[in-house]
């Protein structure tokens, strides 16, 4: 991986600029490249902040009917329900972009936690054999272009908690959980080895919430003790973060 790249924007308003700008750009590289875009979307603040990639110059430029959409977690709710992460990515972003609806792959409803993650896990891999998405050749898990992820306040990423052993999985590409800190407590989750064989990853994390979990990130000895799940991302090719001064405010 190359070193990671850190935009540090004034406002929350200009890290979301600098996110439509940098999305729009993998996504013409990727479609010249490959004729395809696999993207995938986290939850919670993420949707809001990717907000300028409706607007121009990014909506009528972007080739929409080339992404593919992917959750790197998803609540074990009904799709229609407040907390899943899906409505909120179809409320807040996809019902606004032609990309076609056989092209977007939410978790399948009505499963136990466990099922949904095997279901899930499942589908990726018949992805990858009918060639949809890549596979990377160092890993052997599936290779995404694009995995855009917030973190919590506690340093999660996606739903891989601190003190959960789900953040130490080898072998599985999508895990669950039940006892999430963060309600609701039922999830699928990516796992760390799926993740950090994606192309580029973009942390997007801004906010007061999020100031103790950036000073670890990024503190002095970040290495020393056992770190937060947000320090072990680390994609295959880049890892872009983007944050805006108050989340930076004690660094
Ligand atoms: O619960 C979740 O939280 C994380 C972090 O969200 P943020 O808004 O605090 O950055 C999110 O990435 C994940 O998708 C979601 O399920």
């Amino acid at each position: 991986m190359e070193p990671p790249v850190i935009h540090t924007l004034e406002s929350e308003s200009q890290v979301a600029d600098a996110l439509a700008k940098y999305v729009a750009g993998l996504s013409a590289k990727f479609i010249n490249a490959n004729g395809s875009f696999s993207v995938v979307l986290s939850g919670s603040t993420l949707i809001y902040t990717i907000r300028k990639l409706l607007e121009p110059p990014y909506i009528s430029s972007i080739n929409w009917s080339k992404w593919f959409i992917f959750f790197l977690d998803e609540r074990v709710v009904p799709l229609n329900h407040p907390d899943s992460n899906y409505k909120l990515a179809y409320d807040g972003f996809l019902s606004k972009v032609p990309i076609p609806k056989s092209n977007i792959f939410p978790m399948k409803e009505n499963l136990s936690p466990e099922e949904a993650s095997k279901e899930y896990e499942q589908r990726l891999k018949q992805l990858v054999a009918n060639k949809t998405l890549k596979l990377s050749p160092t890993t052997g898990f599936a290779k995404f272009n694009l995995i855009l992820s917030g973190m919590g306040p506690d340093g999660h990423v996606a739903s891989l908690f601190t003190w959960h052993f789900q953040r130490f999985e080898k072998k599985k590409w999508v895990t669950f959980i039940t006892d999430s800190p963060k309600p609701p407590p039922s999830r699928i989750t990516f796992t760390f080895p799926l993740i950090n064989s994606a192309d580029e990853i973009a942390m997007v994390v801004t906010g007061e919430d999020v100031i103790d979990a950036v000073k670890v990130v990024f503190g002095k000895h970040a290495d020393d003790y056992f770190p937060l799940p947000a320090q072990k991302v680390s994609p295959e090719a880049r890892l872009t973060w983007f944050l805006d001064k108050l989340a930076t405010s004690k660094l």
